[in-house]
């Protein structure tokens, strides 16, 4: 099961995901009570080893903008919230990052369809940690996808036999208030999401 840890701000954090075997991590690089900035983020991704993919988190920004502040914080992939067309995609292509598309359950859930290379299917409100219908995307999402939205440690095997996802990912969930991550929560949510 791919894991991704999110809304990491701080290098304790990110050294607990990566040693707790988080395949991808995220720093939130939008309007958010867990925004930081590119920069800050450069100095986090620069802690993190080759194998861990580094995720920047956006939110209806222009694709210029999610441009400027992917290379400033040099992310290895960028997650795009919101209803972008499928030519946002297309125009952060020679970027040369994985793409990962972020959507609710409303949303074309075949990942691939805008060219992205990763898909995200999320809660009506991304980051909020409320919990939502995992079950009702069960055999519609396709292909390498992650479910998001109100997963924690005590919830994510359900989550995982309702909606049967590629990957799952969590930023609520591994958190003591919004923007504070708790390193027992992360190693647990690890631990549990792998079974
Ligand atoms: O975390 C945020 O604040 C956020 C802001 C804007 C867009 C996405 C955001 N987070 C993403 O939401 C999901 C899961 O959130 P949660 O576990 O329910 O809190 C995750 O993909 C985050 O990357």
């Amino acid at each position: 099961m791919y894991v991704k840890i999110c809304g990491l701000s701080e290098p304790e954090h990110v050294a607990t995901a990566v040693e707790a075997g988080a395949d991808a991590i995220g720093f939130v690089l939008t309007r958010s009570p867990r925004r930081i900035t590119p920069e800050r983020a450069a100095e986090l991704a620069a802690q993190v080893p080759g194998h861990v993919l580094t995720v920047g988190v956006f939110r209806g920004e222009a694709p210029e903008t999610v441009r400027a502040a992917a290379l400033t914080a040099g992310v290895r992939a960028v997650q795009l919230h919101g209803t972008h067309p499928h030519g946002d995609f297309t125009a952060l292509k020679d970027l040369g990052v994985t793409l990962i598309r972020a959507v609710d359950a409303q949303a074309d859930l075949r990942c691939g369809a805008f060219d992205e290379d990763l898909l995200l299917v999320d809660a009506p409100h991304a980051g909020s940690g409320r919990q939502w219908e995992w079950a009702a995307v069960r055999g519609r999402a396709s292909g390498r996808w992650m479910l998001a939205g109100g997963l924690a440690p005590g919830n994510v095997r359900e989550a995982i036999e309702a909606a049967g996802p590629w990957g799952v990912d969590v930023s609520s969930g591994v958190e003591t208030s919004p923007g504070v991550k708790d390193s027992r929560l992360i190693e647990e949510f690890l631990r549990n999401a792998r079974g």
